[in-house]
This record gives structure tokens, sequence and C-alpha cells, in this order.
């Protein structure tokens, strides 16, 4: 009896070398047609694509190509004055995902003064509920994603002082799993992405000693298959955005030689995309930002010295956390 277990074979022929003018090209080009129906259907999300697209650019040193002052000016225009919140793209509703998205973009360019960081303050913290969790927008339900949003945001405008941090930490720690891991409230199933939300709200907020470490790291580093990429989920196919999800979890844990760094980075480089430029999430799909910023960011952490280095906790150019003298715990 076989038993068949779901992963993809990397082929011959796939990239073994980082092509970092073919990725830099492919993302100064990338949403200037404004007419393009990716460009239309992304609309939703727009503030978090210009977040993975400065952040990745950032990574290559090579933000210069990316339209500074337009972006700006986009973001100042999309804060909410009633609320202080920031939405995805003018005339959408202010929501915790894109106000984090927007302070990033912001930190990074180190124009916080763009926006009234008082109102996102005010944003931030309206949101907070009585058992300390944290809900999206004003009809939003909770998810410890945005108890993450909330920490990380608030700690990147030095206002981590608006919240209850306690209550915060008490009901992102009142998800955690027997497997050590985290899912998105309560009795959820442990998700590789939700389990970086909530060891990073942790790592921001100096917790981490909550954490059963071995458990966890163990969970983390089952993701990887034979193909050296790693999974969400067991039984689920690989995916590279993955790959940054449980190796930064597992950089925070100071356990990230428990995975096989070598078949790892293999599986990223084979996510290039020679012709378009750009990372997908298997090889030989369609490339776009999102994968092509955890691409760069996973390779980073791997230690490939022609990449900034990025901060696991923040997935933000170390040098701008260290601008903001920020200190997010690491276990040792
Ligand atoms: C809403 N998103 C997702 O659900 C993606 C979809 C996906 C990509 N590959 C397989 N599925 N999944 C995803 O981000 O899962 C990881 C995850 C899940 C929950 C919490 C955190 C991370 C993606 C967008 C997307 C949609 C469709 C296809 C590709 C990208 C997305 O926005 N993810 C968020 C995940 C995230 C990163 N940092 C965070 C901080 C707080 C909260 C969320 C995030 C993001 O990148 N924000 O900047
Ligand atoms: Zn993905």
């Amino acid at each position: 009896m076989s038993f068949k277990t779901k992963d993809v074979v990397l082929s011959e022929d796939r990239p073994k070398t980082l092509l970092i003018q073919k990725h830099s090209d492919f993302l100064a080009a990338y949403g200037l047609n404004k007419d393009d129906y990716e460009f239309c259907m992304t609309e939703y999300l727009r503030m978090s694509g210009i977040y993975w697209s400065l952040t990745a650019m950032e990574l290559m040193d090579q933000s210069s190509r990316m339209p500074k002052e337009e972006i700006i000016a986009f973001i100042t225009s999309c804060q909410d004055s009633e609320s202080g919140g920031i939405s995805a793209s003018n005339g959408h509703d202010p929501h915790m995902l894109y106000t984090l998205s927007a302070v990033q973009v912001l930190a990074m360019y180190d124009r916080l003064d763009a926006i009234d960081r008082e109102g996102v303050v005010r944003f931030v913290t309206s949101l907070q509920q009585e058992d300390g969790s944290f809900i999206g927008d004003k009809w939003g339900e909770v998810d410890t994603r945005f108890s993450f949003c909330a920490v990380m945001c608030l700690s990147l405008l030095h206002r981590l002082d608006a919240i209850n941090v306690n209550k915060a930490v008490d009901f992102v720690l009142s998800c955690m799993n027997f497997d050590g891991g985290f899912g998105s409230k309560p009795g959820s199933e442990s998700h590789a992405g939700l389990i970086y939300c909530c060891v990073g709200t942790l790592s921001i907020c100096k917790r981490m000693d909550a954490l059963k470490a071995d458990e966890l790291a163990w969970w983390l580093c089952e993701r990887q298959l034979p193909s050296g990429g790693l999974n969400g989920r067991p039984e689920k196919l690989p995916d590279l955005c993955y790959s940054w999800w449980v190796m930064s979890s597992l950089s925070m844990l100071n356990r990230i030689h428990w995975v096989d760094k070598k078949n790892l980075e293999q599986y990223i480089l084979a996510c290039q995309d020679a012709e378009t430029g750009g990372f997908s999430d298997r090889p030989g799909d369609i490339t776009d930002p999102f994968h092509t910023l955890f691409g760069l960011a996973g390779l980073s952490l791997l230690g490939n010295s022609s990449i900034k280095s990025v901060n696991p906790t923040y997935c933000m150019p170390q040098e701008t956390i260290d601008r903001l003298k920020l200190e997010p715990q690491i276990l040792y």
C-alpha cells in the first residue's frame, strides 16, 4: 500500500540562483497599468499590495524605483478622519489590516508624520474587546490576526500603552492548542499563519515565556515536505508563503536550525519565474507581489547575503526596526 504524500516534484530546469533584477523589474512594473484586470480585482487590498511591493524592493535595495511621494499621498488620502482608521483604497471602509500595512509603509519611509497618528491609536484602541481580543473593523469578528495587527501597529507608533496589553496577551494564550500551536479563536485548529501572528504578538509584548516552545517548534518543522517546501497544516500542499510563516516563527523561537535549510532554499528558488520575474506559491504558477515578498524574506532568514536582513517579527527591514529602536523578544 503506498501513501501518497501531497507534494510537488522540483524539475531539473528550475531556477537555481536568485534573479534579483527580474524581481525588481517585475515589482517596478506591477500595478502601473491601471486598467489591468489584476489591478482592479485587487483594489480591496491595495494598501497591503503596496506594503508587499515596497518591503520586497527594500530587501533588494531597489526601493528607489517605487513612486515614494505618490504612495505617501495615497496613504494620507485613505485615512478616515472620523474613525482614524485607514482603508485599502479610496472609498473603502477603514480596517485593521490596511491600517497596519499603511503604518508599516510609512515607518519604512520614515514618514509617519503623513498621517494623524493619534487617529490611528484611537481606531486600534476602539477595536479591543472586553476579553482582550480585537476585531478587524466595526462589523468584524474576533481573530488573533487582529491582535497582531493591533500590537504591531501601536508598537511602530510607540503607543502600546494605549491598549490593555495583559488582556491582549491573555486572549492570545487562550487560543493555544495542545500541540503548542494557535488558531484564530479559542479552540480553532493550529495554522502556520496564525501561529506567526500569535508568536509575533507575544514577541512584541515580551511574553514568549508562556509558549510551549519545543512542542510548537516540532509542529512547525513537521510542515517541511520532501520537496523542501513547507505547508500550512498537515496533509496540505507546500506553498512558498508558508516558508515565511513557519520560518519567521522558528526564528523568534530561536529554532530555525530545525528545518532543512538547503532543501528549503532550493524550493524557494524554484518558485521564481525566470521570464516574468517574481515568485509564485508553487513552481510554475503565476507570480504575484505577495509571494515575491515572502520568498525574498524567507531567503533573507536563511542567510542569503544578497538580500538585506529582515526582522522575523515585523517582516520589515531590520534597519527600520533598529532606527525605531524597537526590540521584539527573541527566545534564547
Ligand atoms: C488575505 N490573504 C490570504 O488569505 C493569503 C491567501 C493565500 C496565499 N497563499 C495561500 N493562501 N493567506 C495568508 O496570508 O495566509 C497566511 C496567514 C493567515 C492568517 C494570518 C496570517 C497569515 C493575503 C492576501 C492574498 C489573498 C489571496 C491570494 C494571495 C494573497 C494577505 O493579505 N495576507 C496577510 C497575512 C499577514 C501578513 N502579516 C500579517 C499581520 C497581521 C495579519 C495578517 C498578516 C498579509 O500579507 N498582510 O499584509
Ligand atoms: Zn501562499
